[in-house]
């Protein structure tokens, strides 16, 4: 009996920014104050008052009378602070509810802020009314909150440590919050661990003091190995994201419970090598190269990232063998690619780069000669993709006629003429403009014989990537002539960060605008691309989704409910279907649905089942031959 007692685990959880997101008399300040003349500045003094009072540097009694004076609060602000509160419940908290109904019992809230707004909030939760120990208001006879219960323990220092010894819990006490007054309890041996919660604040001198660091309500769950609503916490999966990826998909992911960490530069090999140790998402743009090497020595990654259109910097079958799927953001940055070229297009045909240095050295040189207009010019696209297109359609409507070439059939968009061949396109050309994807096979795409196929005095892009055009033969069409202009982007070689040097054969060469990779650089298009990636990372890690990745079989998933979901990826064998199934009967495992999806690698199985799996169960899908990883949901 004995040791049953003090096997119990006990839960006692702080209220503010720790149960709820918010400090909830800064809510009842907006409420309460909502007309009062000295709104701003009495609730930025709360604000103040409660960090002193959080970082033990002012006694928590004067802290909570100060902030009382300052309230204006009434009893009748209560119900919408309730209501407000209900909705600002952590969200790790929220999703795990059952938990709470499950462990009436073992859990508390013990908390300096007041029963009349917890109590209504937790109690919702399934935690007793009576195992919410907090102070108690003091309202005047029109119900304005005047005071707090002096004789409440828990209105002065080191009163939770008081009320918890008062409680006499046998068993292990988990004392969870993000303040001083949480880890006192713990400093004072009345609790056997203390998580600092970091879900919703951090604050380093009580992070400094915590046995663990919680980032979440699932962390503690899964250090305590009890089940939760996750399989495996958020914060527990490590994401590094390089190449200056937009804030907001960093603020996105985090705001998720992932653990991010974000790098402006890209990454060399032998760096990457290193860093991706561990790294369960990895998200880069054009410059990093994830080689198969970088594959192999990555343990536990999970999903790939290219936060732009192109994956040639990717090895993207090694990541397919590996069961790492790739996602894009294949739309995000075409309008502003597609821009880019426009610009260039007439900057070119009116010599403008140059005009504008000559002017910057003082220098007038008002002449039409080689300046034209794009109207009635023919545009020679290579490449009618999503930007090749979308360039056909707004050159067209700017009067150009506009000529494509593509690998594969393309319907043509307007009036614009398809060729067979690009000697047919090069030979009518006054504009060319290359939007073919970095596939290996597209390196040294266009060479020397291209640019002689050319009429001459055409204007020439390149804005899709470097190692497709042979460089000096750009030069060499640049100084005979034969090009009067050239809009480049994109190069063979690119410096990793804006602090590293770029050099070029094409430096200093006339009516030659060389920009550094910035088609897809634009605000509305990072946005964009920061809104869609971490969007389909999160779908494949929260549900198994892999629509719109780039080298796994596409599969869309129904939302998880009631049910434990398996993934299971696998070398394409025959035969694995069957033994997962047959593993599964004999666990006695009923599949509520299943969906499978192969490719020339690999098969992807998502397999539904409505019974609580033991771990025997995973052990033995691990098991099954040409398993290449397997996770769990539920
Ligand atoms: N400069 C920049 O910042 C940016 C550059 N890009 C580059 O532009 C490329 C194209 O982007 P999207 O149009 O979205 O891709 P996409 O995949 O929709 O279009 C590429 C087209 O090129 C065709 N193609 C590929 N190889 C070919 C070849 N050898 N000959 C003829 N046609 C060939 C394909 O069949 C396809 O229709 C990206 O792959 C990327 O490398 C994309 C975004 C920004
Ligand atoms: O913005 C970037 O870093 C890369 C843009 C690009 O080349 C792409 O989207 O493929």
């Amino acid at each position: 009996m004995k040791v049953e007692e003090e096997e119990k685990q006990y839960f006692v959880i702080d209220f503010d920014s720790t149960f709820t997101k918010v400090e909830a008399l800064d809510i009842l300040g907006e409420i309460s104050l909502s007309n009062h003349p000295e709104r701003n500045t009495r609730l930025q003094k709360i604000k103040d008052i409660t960090d002193l009072g959080m970082a033990g540097e002012m006694s928590l009694r004067e802290s909570l009378i100060a902030r009382i004076q300052l309230l204006n609060g009434n009893r009748a602000h209560l119900p919408e602070l309730i209501s407000r509160l209900s909705k600002l419940v952590s969200k790790s908290i929220e999703r795990n509810r059952v938990f709470f109904d499950e462990h009436p019992e073992d859990t508390f809230i013990i908390s300096n802020g007041f029963k009349e707004f917890i109590v209504p909030v937790v109690t919702k939760f399934g935690i007793k009314a009576d195992h919410v120990f907090a102070n108690d208001m003091i309202f005047d006879e029109e119900g304005n909150i005047i005071d707090l219960n002096r004789n409440n323990v828990l209105s002065i220092n080191g009163g939770k440590v008081k009320q918890i010894e008062a409680l006499k819990l046998k068993g292990q006490i988990n004392m969870i919050g993000d303040g001083y007054t949480d880890y006192e309890v713990r400093q004072a041996g009345m609790a056997n661990n203390f998580y600092a919660y970091t879900e919703n604040v951090e604050r380093e001198p009580v992070k400094k003091h915590a046995d663990h660091i919680a980032p979440s309500f699932d962390e503690i769950l899964y250090h305590k190995k009890m089940s939760g609503a996750l399989s495996y916490p958020k914060n527990r999966i490590k994401m590094l994201l390089l190449e200056s990826v937009h804030p907001n998909a960093l603020a996105k992911l985090k705001e998720e419970g992932f653990s991010v960490e974000s790098y402006p530069a890209g990454l060399d090999e032998d760096e990457l090598c290193k860093k991706i140790k561990g790294i369960h998402v990895l998200g880069l743009r054009s410059k990093t190269q994830v080689t198969a090497k970088v594959v192999r020595e990555a343990d536990k990654l999970m999903a790939i990232g290219a936060f732009c259109i192109g994956t040639n910097q990717i090895d993207i079958e090694a990541a397919l063998e590996a069961g790492i799927p790739v996602f894009n953001a294949p739309f995000s940055n075409t309008r502003s690619v597609v821009e880019l070229a426009i610009a260039e297009m007439i900057s070119l045909m009116r010599g403008i780069s140059d005009k504008n240095r000559d002017m910057h050295q003082g220098i007038w040189s008002k002449t039409a000669k080689n300046s034209f207009e794009i109207r009635g010019k023919k545009l020679g696209i290579i490449g009618y993709g999503s930007i090749g297109a979308q360039l056909s359609v707004l050159a067209e409507n700017l009067g150009m006629d506009v000529y494509y070439y593509d690998l594969v059939e393309k319907l043509a968009l307007g009036n614009a003429t398809k060729c067979d061949t690009m000697e047919e396109l090069l030979a009518v050309a006054d504009v060319v403009s290359l939007h073919i994807d970095g596939r290996p096979e597209n390196g040294n795409f266009f060479l020397r014989e291209h640019f002689q196929m050319m009429k001459n005095g055409v204007i020439f892009l390149n804005l899709a990537r470097g190692p497709v055009v042979d460089i000096l033969a750009l030069k060499e069409a640049i100084l005979s002539g034969k090009v009067i202009g050239a809009g480049v982007d994109v190069f063979p070689e690119e410096p990793n960060s804006n602090n590293d040097p770029f050099t070029s054969e094409l430096m200093g060469l006339p009516n030659t605008i060389l920009t550094p990779h910035i088609g897809g650089s634009t605000l509305e298009a990072q946005e964009n691309i920061a809104d869609f990636v971490p969007r389909k990372i999160m779908d494949y890690i929260n549900t198994g989704n892999t629509e719109n990745s780039v080298n796994f079989p596409n599969i869309t998933l129904p939302p998880l409910k009631d049910a434990h979901r398996l993934i299971h990826i696998h070398k394409n064998r025959p035969g694995v279907l069957a033994k997962i199934n047959n593993t599964l009967a004999e666990f006695d495992a009923n599949i509520v649905g299943q969906y499978l999806k192969t490719n020339e690698a690999i098969g992807y199985v998502i397999t539904d089942i409505n019974k609580q799996y033991g771990k025997e169960l995973s052990k033995s899908l691990k098991k099954i031959d040409h398993t290449i990883k397997f996770r769990m949901l539920y």
